[in-house]
């Protein structure tokens, strides 16, 4: 049974290898971390350290080369199997560019909801959907609009809304402020911090920002492989 104290997301010495063969090459040293719900972790480390290899593998996005992630203290992913499709809801990305999350010619509110039905299977999407844009401090009307005629601001605070609508249990985020200026980048952090501890998700955050480490419950500092 998972409880309130147990962790939402266990990565259990989780390695990566890039490449085949002769050409296979460690990318990620073995790394362990467990993250409570409503908790937040900031991955930081040099350029090639590996981080980017650790959020992909926590979205199932690549498989480990060794260890295991689990994610409600139930297996997520191993070198051998994928996340389960059914299972798919519980990790949720907010990526470096956030029209990467969007159809470009959709309204934010087409691609929300659509995310919201094929990852939950419920039709009706409002009720998750004013609670996740209240928690971001997004004003509704904006979902109206086209990924380009919002502010980058905006956009990423969209990301964020697509991301939690879902009800994910763990939330991971690349470098999501990077491409902001300094005031945006720190009202939208701010913003994703204080959605994932309200509504009890675990976030993984990567980021150069020691600014935005600072605010995290912990930092992880990863290094490149020897
Ligand atoms: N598709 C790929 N093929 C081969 N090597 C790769 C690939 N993607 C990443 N790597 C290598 O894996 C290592 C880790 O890359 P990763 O992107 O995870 O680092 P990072 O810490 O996120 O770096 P940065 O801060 O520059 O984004 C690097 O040495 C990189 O060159």
């Amino acid at each position: 049974m998972t409880t309130r104290t147990s962790p939402a997301l266990t990565i259990a010495g989780v390695t990566a290898v890039h490449g085949r063969g002769a050409k296979a090459r460690a990318t990620l040293a073995p790394t362990s971390l467990d993250i409570r719900p409503g908790e937040s972790v900031a991955v930081v480390g040099r350029s090639g350290a590996g981080k980017s290899t650790l959020a992909d593998i926590t979205l199932g996005l690549r498989l480990p080369a060794e260890g295991r992630v689990l994610v409600g203290g139930v297996e997520w992913c191993t070198p051998s199997a994928r996340p389960p499709r059914d299972r798919r809801h519980l990790v949720q990305g907010v990526p470096q560019d956030p029209l990467a999350a969007f159809v470009p010619r959709w309204t934010l509110r087409r691609s929300i909801d659509q995310a919201v039905r094929r990852l939950t299977g419920e039709h009706d999407t409002e009720s998750r959907v004013r609670r996740a844009a209240e928690l971001a401090q997004l004003d509704l009307e904006l979902l109206e609009r086209r990924p380009t005629e919002v502010s980058g601001g905006q956009a990423q605070r969209a990301a964020t809304v697509r991301a939690v609508a879902p009800g994910p249990a763990v939330l991971v985020a690349d470098e999501p402020t990077s491409a902001l200026d300094a005031r945006t980048a720190d009202a939208v952090s701010a913003a994703l911090l204080s959605v994932t501890q309200e509504l009890g998700i675990a976030l993984l955050l990567v980021t150069h920002d020691p600014s935005v480490a600072e605010r995290c419950t912990r930092t992880l500092r990863i290094s490149a492989p020897r």
